[in-house]
């Protein structure tokens, strides 16, 4: 068996203009984990990530999922290597069913083209057929199959970002990136995020995480990586990350230490 990292991460730099956002970062994530990515704002959080899904350009660095070299590599082609993301602002289409919702989110990554669409190939009804069934039982694993035909339009804030986790893994990736996936959401939805992430975690989807709730990280992940100026300034298990010095001074700033502190 190969030790490979599902994601390397290798110097990874992009610029603005004279800042620089992101400073040589290298880090990893390995097959079947939970690791989070945290740091103050500002710190490069969201443009790293952006950059490792595709949706932004490095001035630097390689990365790779499960050995494939993802620099240069288009979104849409990498969530077909296994690699998809949410994003902080929740996007749905509000007039289509949450059904309808999830089948376009496999839509964007089967393979299938307009050709094949429009013959309707036997290949592609068994990949629409394959597409319900899994729309269907990923919605009853985050417990939103009432509204399964009801439009995406009637769902609450924390609602729609379980929407979107669900759409995340709906063409069963290997690595799924969650950008900020209980930012302004109340402490019950929280609370179900984090177990149905668990629930996916625990059929062997990789995550990533993006997120200012250090206690949902603390508690999730097996991993923090910790950004300061879009560099890593540690890397470690929650126990270690909690006491670093540089993380309670850099990422909190003095005074800041009780945040990083276990909730009891
Ligand atoms: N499109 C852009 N043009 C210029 N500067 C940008 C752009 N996007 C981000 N930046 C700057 O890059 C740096 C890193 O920003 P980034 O959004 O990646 O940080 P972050 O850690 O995700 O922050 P937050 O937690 O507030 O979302 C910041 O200084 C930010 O102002």
């Amino acid at each position: 068996m190969s030790s490979t990292p599902l994601l390397q991460v290798r110097g990874l730099t992009k610029r603005y203009l004279g800042l620089t956002a992101v400073d040589g970062l290298s880090y990893e994530v390995e097959a079947g984990s939970i690791v989070g990515l945290i740091g103050p704002n500002g710190s490069g959080k969201s443009t790293s990530i952006d950059c490792v899904s595709g949706f932004q350009r490095a001035d630097a660095g390689d990365w790779f999922l499960d050995g494939h070299k993802l620099r240069d590599v288009p979104p849409h082609r990498i969530a077909a290597l296994g690699l998809t993301r949410t994003f902080q602002t929740v996007r749905a289409y509000e007039d289509l069913s949450l059904l309808e919702n999830l089948r376009v989110a496999a839509q964007e990554s089967d393979g299938h083209g307009w050709f094949s669409a429009l013959r309707r190939s036997a290949p592609l009804r068994e990949s629409e057929a394959r597409a319900a069934q899994r729309a269907g039982a990923l919605l009853e694993s985050v417990g939103l199959s009432r509204y399964a035909d009801a439009p995406a339009a009637v769902l609450s804030y924390g609602q729609r970002k379980l929407l979107a986790i669900a759409a995340s893994v709906m063409a069963r990736p290997r690595l799924v990136i969650l950008d900020e996936p209980v930012a302004g959401v109340n402490p019950t939805m929280v609370r179900h995020i984090e177990e149905v992430i668990r629930e996916f975690n625990a059929q062997g989807v990789a995550l990533l995480i993006v997120e200012h709730n250090v206690d949902f990280i603390m508690n999730l992940c097996q991993r923090v990586v910790v950004l300061e100026s879009g560099r890593k300034i540690a890397d470690g298990p929650p126990g270690l990350i909690r006491s670093d010095p540089r993380v309670l001074e850099a990422y909190l700033g003095p005074g800041g230490a009780r945040a990083l502190e276990a909730t009891p």
